[in-house]
């Protein structure tokens, strides 16, 4: 057989791809499609550990081993890269979360008769996969999603659809419950019944007329580097704690001996607080009650940190705001930071860790960057969300 049908890489999408540009879903490198189209599994097509995968949304690429899978997390950093002619003096080893690691989720549950349906929605459809195991979950939140069914059975109409948003805190399960409606004592009753059995640290509802507590025994926190910080229901927070810890251990280099930096896009004082003690911060994010509750939380802890209420794109710091900075954090959504980047172009901070969840925008901003005089020194790819095609990165810019 010739190397012409060869699967050499994957595709950003997870489409396996041949030397001469064929795709095939589901197939790893190393594999061969037939000449009469079918797929010949190679030593990297792995027996996916989830019996729901391909269909949930979750995973796309469970079929593939888990040396392809860090090179697929290096290769789209590097690809990104060198689509925009971006040299990284150093692309470091790809670090890829564990299973069962993953501390923040959003399910979608829906009523289909009796039987509540509830699991991650199917790949570009609203088709819900009923979740019956999970490769990637922590199990602490894995453990609720089958007593969820049961609670909502009454809550949600026939066929329409709600969210069940759950993550990780210092006080265990944060439960968000969207779209479902608790009307009456017994329903009210259930709901804080269920939060006491499965020993939630807290349990919101919105119905639609907005967000309400109905179980917070204790105030829910999030901390960072030994500051507890107060956590609004379901605000970000990195996807996995390990991933999160190798993030900040990317980035750490740029603040080494430096008095002051900045934290641009700092939630609620990830990398503020992580790589903050013992230096003067400022933290700027769009975000209203993260930028209150990280303030209020570094008042009580006594460290040095300014956080200010602030919308990047519109207004981005100048030059001459950033140059008060020995270094620079940055961790902006997944568009980028466009007009951050241009100000920081113009700027003579010395050195730049850049968190993102983009390679794509990350390589953009890159150019901007290294237009204005900086070298990318290194790159770290990270694959916090196992299996999936969603790659992130931290890079170090210095001048
Ligand atoms: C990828 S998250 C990172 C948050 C934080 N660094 C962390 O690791 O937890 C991006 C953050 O950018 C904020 N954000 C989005 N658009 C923004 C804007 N225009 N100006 C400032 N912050 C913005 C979001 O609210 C979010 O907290």
């Amino acid at each position: 057989m010739s190397d012409t049908g060869l699967i050499v890489r994957i595709a950003a999408k997870g489409d396996g791809v041949t030397a001469d540009g064929r795709h095939m879903p589901l197939s790893a490198p190393g594999d061969r499609i037939a000449e009469d189209g079918a797929l010949i599994h190679g030593p990297e097509h792995v027996e996916p550990p989830c019996r729901h995968f391909p269909e949930c949304g979750g995973c796309q690429l469970q079929h593939v081993g888990d040396d392809a899978y860090a090179r697929y997390v290096s290769d789209r950093v590097a690809g990104a890269l060198a689509g925009q002619g971006v040299a990284a003096g150093t692309v470091l080893p790809a670090h890829v979360s564990p299973p069962e690691t993953r501390r923040r989720a959003s399910l979608r549950a829906m009523r289909m008769g009796k039987h509540v349906v509830l699991g991650f929605a199917e790949e570009g459809s609203h088709r819900i996969v009923d979740m019956e195991m999970c490769c990637i979950l922590h199990p602490r939140l894995f453990v609720l999603v089958a007593p969820l069914r049961g609670l909502l059975g009454s809550m949600i109409a026939e066929r329409s659809a709600a969210h069940v948003r759950m993550s990780l805190t210092d006080q265990g399960v944060d439960l968000l419950l969207e779209g479902v409606t608790a009307e009456g004592l017994a329903a009210r009753e259930a709901l804080t019944e269920f939060a006491r059995a499965h020993g939630l640290a807290r349990l919101t509802l919105d119905d639609g007329y907005g967000p309400q507590a109905c179980w917070e025994p204790e105030p829910v926190t999030v901390s960072f580097g030994g500051v507890a910080v107060a956590f609004p229901p379901y605000a970000f927070l990195q996807a996995t704690a390990d991933g999160e810890a190798v993030l900040a251990d990317a980035v750490r280099p740029a603040v080494e001996g430096v008095a002051a930096f900045a934290d641009l896009f700092c939630g609620l004082g990830t990398f503020a607080l992580t790589l903050g003690a013992g230096k003067a911060v400022y933290a700027a994010e769009a975000g209203r009650d993260l930028v209150l509750a990280l303030k209020a939380s570094a008042g009580r802890s006594g460290r040095k940190l300014a956080a200010d209420h602030r919308d990047l794109f519109r207004r981005p710091l100048s030059p001459d705001e950033l140059n008060r900075f020995g270094a620079i954090i940055l961790d902006p959504p997944r568009a980028g930071a466009r007009e951050q980047a241009a100000q920081l172009a113009r700027s003579k901070v010395p050195v730049i860790g850049y968190i993102s969840c983009n390679p794509g925008s990350f390589a953009r901003d890159a150019v901007t960057l290294i237009e204005g005089g900086y070298r990318l020194e290194s790159v770290k790819p990270v694959g916090q969300f196992r299996w999936s095609t969603h790659v992130e990165l931290a890079g170090i810019f210095r001048r």
